[in-house]
């Protein structure tokens, strides 16, 4: 056998070197091919979320693990706090979602105002006292940050905050098109899950009061009737109706009468508990769905209502102070009759509560009648 020449020697070394080399890009490859496979998961998982609270629900608990990082928050820009309170109502617990906080102001998300650019996103190493509003809740050993600008067409709706314990993981030198595209994403989903909702939302509510419509109560007594039959608590209808309001309406005309429905739909919501909900059924009809309430508690609070109409004229933006009262029925599902649809078990209350508003009508007005 005869030693290797030099050049030989060069040759093999060169060969080993560019093995290693391909090792290496292989693996980097795979590792890429691998994070691709994830993010196009994580994308349609997001794309297809229905709901305000599956999608940020997904960001939250996905995001973190496909990208390996300690934490991702969310800060969204809610000027009026419209999306707060409708994502409220519709059921959001928030208590669940610390990772999720909302802002007044574009502003407030710290990225810097450059007239006529948008804004890009800001990688760094973590600093308390600036990153503070991103995240409240800062995992031990943050190290190094990204803020995401959330950008529909040129309007800044939110920030998509990413963090690693690792130093070297966010740094201003680095590229930005990958996280740029996740936030471009991200933020088509947020616009569209949030008009959503606010459309559905809006086919729920009254739009001269603010409070629920007939098509909520109706879904929702179904609702509560199954898991009232569940869980086994009672629950009640109030059937609420002003009294001689065409005289209302015929003294101080149709806009001041609109105004008076307003104050006696927060009259009666003021007497309420969270768990509660009130609809108007329309004209100057309004149904309260009371959960766990027997007739005696419902018919308390049903008189609470009534006194607090009676208590005070409503005075209407023409100076004028007008007087009203509410007669109301009070019905009770005591006897579940499991063996009855639930649609028409809801519908037989509801039923119920009016015929004991009709008797709070025909005995004389301003008063309650309770039914069970
Ligand atoms: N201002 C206003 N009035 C409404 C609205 N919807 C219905 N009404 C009026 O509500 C009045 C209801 O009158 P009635 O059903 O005759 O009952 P009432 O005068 O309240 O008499 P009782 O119920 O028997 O005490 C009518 O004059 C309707 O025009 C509304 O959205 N705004």
């Amino acid at each position: 056998m005869h030693e290797p020449d030099a050049h030989t020697r060069e040759l093999m070394l060169e060969n080993e070197t560019l093995r290693s080399r391909m090792a290496y890009l292989l693996e980097q490859a795979e590792r890429n091919h691998s994070i691709m496979t994830r993010h196009q998961a994580f994308d349609l998982k997001i794309v297809g979320a229905s709901t305000f609270q599956e999608l940020v629900t997904t960001i939250f608990q996905t995001l973190p693990v496909i990208s390996e990082l300690d934490i991702v928050t969310l800060s969204l820009v809610d000027p009026e706090a419209d999306i707060y309170t409708v994502m409220h109502k519709l059921g959001v617990d928030y208590e669940e979602l610390p990772h999720l906080s909302f802002c007044e102001h574009a502003s407030e998300l710290g990225f810097p105002h450059i007239e006529g650019r948008r804004p890009r996103p800001v990688l760094g190493p973590y600093a308390p006292s600036r990153h503070k509003a991103m995240f409240p809740h800062p995992p031990e050993g943050l190290q190094s940050v990204a803020l995401v600008p959330l950008l529909r067409n040129t309007r800044l709706i939110g920030s998509l905050n990413l963090g690693s314990s690792d130093p070297n993981r966010f740094t201003p030198a680095l590229g930005t098109d990958f996280i740029e595209h996740m936030g471009s994403i991200i933020a088509i989903c947020l616009e569209n899950v949030i008009s959503n909702e606010m459309l559905k939302f809006i086919g729920l509510t009254d739009s001269l009061t603010g409070v629920y419509n007939r098509r909520y109560i109706d879904r929702r007594l179904v609702e509560e009737i199954a898991r009232a039959r569940r869980q086994d608590y009672r629950i009640s209808v109030m059937y609420i109706d002003i009294d001689h309001f065409k005289q209302v309406n015929d003294t101080v005309g149709h806009q001041a009468g609109d105004e008076v429905l307003r104050e006696v739909a927060q009259r009666i919501k003021a007497e309420l508990r969270i768990s509660d909900a009130l609809a108007r059924f329309g004209g100057e009809e309004f149904v309260v769905l009371l959960i766990d309430a027997d007739l005696e508690s419902a018919s308390a609070v049903a008189d609470r209502i009534r006194a607090s109409v009676e208590a005070q004229p409503v005075d209407v933006a023409a100076g004028e102070h007008v007087s009203v009262t509410v007669s109301i029925g009070v019905a009770t599902l005591d006897d579940f009759e499991r063996d009855h649809a639930i649609e028409g078990v809801a519908q037989e209350l509801v039923a119920q509560a009016d015929t004991a508003l009709y008797r709070a009508k025909s005995t004389g007005r301003n008063r309650v009648v309770s039914l069970s």
